[in-house]
Parts: structure tokens; C-alpha cells; sequence
């Protein structure tokens, strides 16, 4: 019969007692550790992946107050919380077992014990801890996945050809394992497309879980991609998976991995390599079954040329490359959008009635799209809204393109502070060439909030 997979700590001070509990229990378990001195817990705790603790209530000779038993229990409860503890105690002490249940221990032992009951209780408490970590898994997941729940739009648009070649080799590599890097400007899609490889791939009814790495503070990228343990830092008030494990059997998208800072570069690297990945402050190394795609708008060969990226890492991370085309270079695609996102909105506002006349429409046609398919969305979308008659006129979209403008000190005459902001998000873009993650970096804004902004000044 093969062992189950899971580790079991047995503590107490009888020889004769660590001995025959392993011996029974290391023809079902994979690991039985066994230790005389409860004080070896801490260290045991933080470097095994331990499942259940086995703790005896009494560890001086005479003494059998159950004092040290409890003193244990909470210390263990005190590290994790969610620990099985599972107690030995003999008959006197019934008593005291029932209330260290009641402090939290998972269950009781009598000695001498019976093995068939001492098996179930094992068995009981593995279930419960097996389950405890699904729960904390799946708890951050939901986390992660109510936030990209707001992905509104699930269909491919784009017949143009270079659309078809980019759909083209989606089919091809989504059903390998094999790390895709999607490359494209800000607003292409690139996102769009990372959640259509997952829907094509083999981990599709797994998670998908994007990380933006442009929006995450330096001291946080650690800890959200890998998890940490209660108490590795000022904030960890509990134990946290990361994504990598909230992505099991599933995807993870690393989205602007061009802004992972270069220290962390080399822990990456090393993490895809092993394919294991450790907690903040936790020396477990948990191993991981997950499709790795990324994306980035950064120059990242010109970055290794400069040794701001690792090219150990951009080998390892573009096995295949996809290129999204920025929307003027496939113009053909524009009408596609347009009435795709004119239907949409039409319906959301509920505005069935409106055209676009046909003015508009060639502007539409015509425009540069700097911010690509998410401009065109929020174009539509605010011709939709302003709208009055039957047709959406050029005005209704008030579509400007940022003006390339010198400084002069005249620009803050006016002293109004929403034309100042906007006039310092004009300048932040422009000075960063569009990228909206190095724009965001420079005005002390995470993405969101610079986008946020964009669609309020209609930028
Ligand atoms: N081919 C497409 N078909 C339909 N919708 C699309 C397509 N490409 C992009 N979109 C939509 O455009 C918006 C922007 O796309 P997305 O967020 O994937 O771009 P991105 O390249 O990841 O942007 P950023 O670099 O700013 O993070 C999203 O709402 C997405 O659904």
C-alpha cells in the first residue's frame, strides 16, 4: 500500500513511546519526526512541512498537571493557528484534554492507546489540515480572482493579418508548457491575450492570476509573488500564500516584468529553474505546477545590453516571443472595434437608437490611437455617454492627442490645480514616451490611478 504524503512530529519524553508510535505510523506516512524536548518545536515548525503534532501532556518525571502539555499547545497555536495539534495523555487526565480542546488542540490520545483509534485520529487530523490548506489557498485566490472579475470583454477582435499571425501562433503554443513572453505597447491587448492562452491551454479550468508588477511597491514584490509567514515583517499578521501558489495548476501572468527589480531578477530565475518556490520568512520549499506567461512593454534586449535585466532571465522567460502590433499598424481592425465597442456601450447605456455619423467615423478611422485598443474602448465609451440626438457626432468623442509641448513657466499661470495635474500627466507621458508604468513611477501613482486620471481629463 503506498504512504500518504504527510508529516508527522511526535513529542515526548519516553523513548519507548516516540519509538513504537513510529513504527506504527511510518507504514502510512511518508515522514515521522520524532523529538524528547518540546523546546525543538520552534525551529521544526519553520523548517518542515509539518502536517500534525503529536504532544505529550507531561515532560518531567512526577509531574502530571498537564502544565507543560498547555504551555506547548498555545505555543504551537501562537506560530500557526491553523496547527493540528493532537494530544497524548493518560486516563487522569481526561479532564484536562477536554480543555485543552477547548484552548484549540485538535483531539485526544489515551495511553496506553489502542492503534486503531490512535490511526483514525491521525487520519482525522490530516484531513483537517489538508483541507485548512486548501482554504487558505483558495481564500487568497478569491482574492485575486474577485479583482480581475471586472475583465469585461472575453472575445479576440482583430481580422487584419497581422492579428491572424498572432492568433496563429496562440493556437500553436498554448497547449505546451513553454514560457511565453507577449510584447506590445501600452493598451494592445496583452493582457487580453495572456487570459486567451490560458483559455487554450491545458491549465484552463485552473486559475488565472495576474500580477502587475509595475503597480507593486519594491518591499511588496517578494512577498505577493512568493508568500511569507506570520511575523517575517511588520505587516505579516498571518501566513500568506503567493501567487505562485494561488496560480497551482493553473496560470500566472507576470505583467510588466521589465519593472522587477534587478536583485529580485536573480530569486526569479533561480524559482522557474527549481520550480519551488519558499515563503518569506519560512525555509519550506513548496514545489509548483504552473504555466508561466509574461508580458512587458520595456525594451528588455536593449535592458540587457544597458545590465538592467538579467539575459540569463529573458532566456528563460521567451521561449516564445508574441509581438502584439500597436492598432495603427493594423488599421483594418479599427471598424471591427469600433462597432464592437459602439454595440456594447450602446446596450450598457442603454441607447440602442445611435449611429456614429459619418464625419466621426473617418476621424475614428483616422486617428493615431496612441493608447491603442483601451483608448478606442474609452472613446466609445465617452461618445456613447455625451451623445444627445440620434448620431454620435466627432465632438461627442473629443478626441485629442496629447500635445507635444515645451515647458515654459507660463503653462503655470493658471493656478488652477485639475489644469495643473493634467498639464503634469501630459508631461509625465510624453517624457516617458507613453509608457504609462514609468509615467505612473513619476508622478508617485500606482497604474491604476494614472489611468483613472487619463479617462478623467479624456487624455
Ligand atoms: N484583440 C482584442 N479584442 C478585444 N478586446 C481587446 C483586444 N485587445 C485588447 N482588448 C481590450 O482592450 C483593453 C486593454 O487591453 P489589455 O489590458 O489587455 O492591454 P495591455 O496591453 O495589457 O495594457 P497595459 O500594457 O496598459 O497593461 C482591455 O479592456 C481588453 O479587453
Amino acid at each position: 500500500m503506498a504512504k500518504t504524503q504527510a508529516t508527522i512530529l511526535i513529542i515526548d519524553d519516553d523513548e519507548d513511546v516516540l519509538l513504537s508510535a513510529k513504527l506504527l505510523l511510518k507504514k502510512q506516512y511518508t515522514t515521522i519526526i520524532t523529538r524528547n524536548n518540546p523546546k525543538e518545536i520552534n525551529q521544526l515548525i519553520s523548517i518542515e512541512p509539518i502536517d500534525v503534532v503529536i504532544l505529550d501532556m507531561n515532560y518531567r518525571i512526577g509531574f502530571n498537571d498537564g502544565k507543560e502539555g498547555m504551555y506547548w499547545l498555545n505555543h504551537v497555536l501562537s506560530i500557526n493557528p491553523k496547527m493540528i495539534v493532537i494530544l497524548m495523555t493518560a486516563y487522569g487526565e481526561v479532564e484536562l484534554a477536554v480543555d485543552a480542546i477547548k484552548k484549540g488542540a485538535f483531539d485526544f490520545i489515551l495511553k496506553p492507546w489502542s492503534n486503531e483509534k490512535f490511526l483514525a485520529t491521525i487520519h482525522a487530523g490530516l484531513e483537517l489540515s489538508k483541507s485548512n490548506h486548501k482554504i487558505s489557498i483558495l481564500e487568497s485566490t478569491n482574492e485575486a480572482l474577485e479583482k480581475n472579475i471586472n475583465q469585461k470583454f472575453g472575445v479576440i477582435i482583430g481580422k487584419s493579418k497581422p492579428m491572424q499571425q498572432v492568433m496563429n501562433t496562440i493556437a500553436k503554443v498554448s497547449p505546451t508548457d513553454a514560457s511565453i513572453l507577449i510584447l506590445g505597447e501600452n493598451g494592445t491587448g496583452k493582457q487580453h491575450l495572456a487570459r486567451e492562452i490560458h483559455k487554450q491551454s491545458e491549465q484552463k479550468n485552473g486559475p488565472f492570476i495576474h500580477v502587475d508588477l509595475g503597480s507593486l511597491s519594491e518591499n511588496l514584490f517578494e512577498s505577493e509573488l512568493f508568500g511569507h509567514k506570520k511575523g517575517s515583517f511588520t505587516d505579516a499578521h498571518e501566513d500568506k500564500p503567493g501567487r505562485f501558489e494561488m496560480a497551482e495548476n493553473g496560470t500566472l501572468f507576470l505583467d510588466e516584468i521589465g519593472n522587477l527589480p534587478f536583485n529580485l531578477q536573480s530569486k526569479l530565475l533561480t524559482v522557474l529553474q527549481d520550480r519551488k518556490v519558499s515563503r518569506l520568512g519560512e525555509g519550506i520549499e513548496r514545489p509548483f505546477n504552473t504555466r508561466l506567461l509574461f508580458a512587458t512593454n520595456a525594451p528588455l534586449n536593449q535592458w540587457v545590453a544597458e545590465g538592467k535585466f538579467r539575459q540569463d532571465l529573458l532566456f528563460r522567460i521567451n521561449t516564445v516571443e508574441i509581438e502584439i502590433p500597436p492598432l495603427r499598424k493594423r488599421p483594418e481592425d479599427i471598424d471591427e472595434f469600433v462597432i464592437y465597442y459602439l454595440n456594447f456601450f450602446k446596450s450598457k447605456y442603454h441607447k440602442s437608437h445611435l449611429k456614429i455619423d459619418s464625419e466621426a467615423m473617418k476621424m475614428l478611422r483616422t486617428h493615431h490611437w496612441p493608447g491603442n485598443v483601451r483608448e478606442i474602448q474609452h472613446t466609445l465609451e465617452r461618445g456613447v455617454i455625451m451623445s444627445d440626438g440620434q448620431e454620435i457626432k466627432t465632438s461627442d468623442f473629443n478626441l485629442t492627442t496629447i500635445p507635444v509641448t515645451k515647458s515654459t513657466s507660463s503653462e503655470f499661470d493658471d493656478l488652477n490645480l485639475q489644469n495643473i495635474e493634467k498639464i503634469l500627466i501630459q508631461k509625465a507621458i510624453e517624457k516617458h514616451e507613453g509608457n504609462i508604468s514609468k509615467a505612473a513611477k513619476e508622478l508617485g501613482l500606482t497604474r491604476a490611478a494614472l489611468y483613472r486620471r487619463l479617462e478623467k481629463f479624456n487624455l
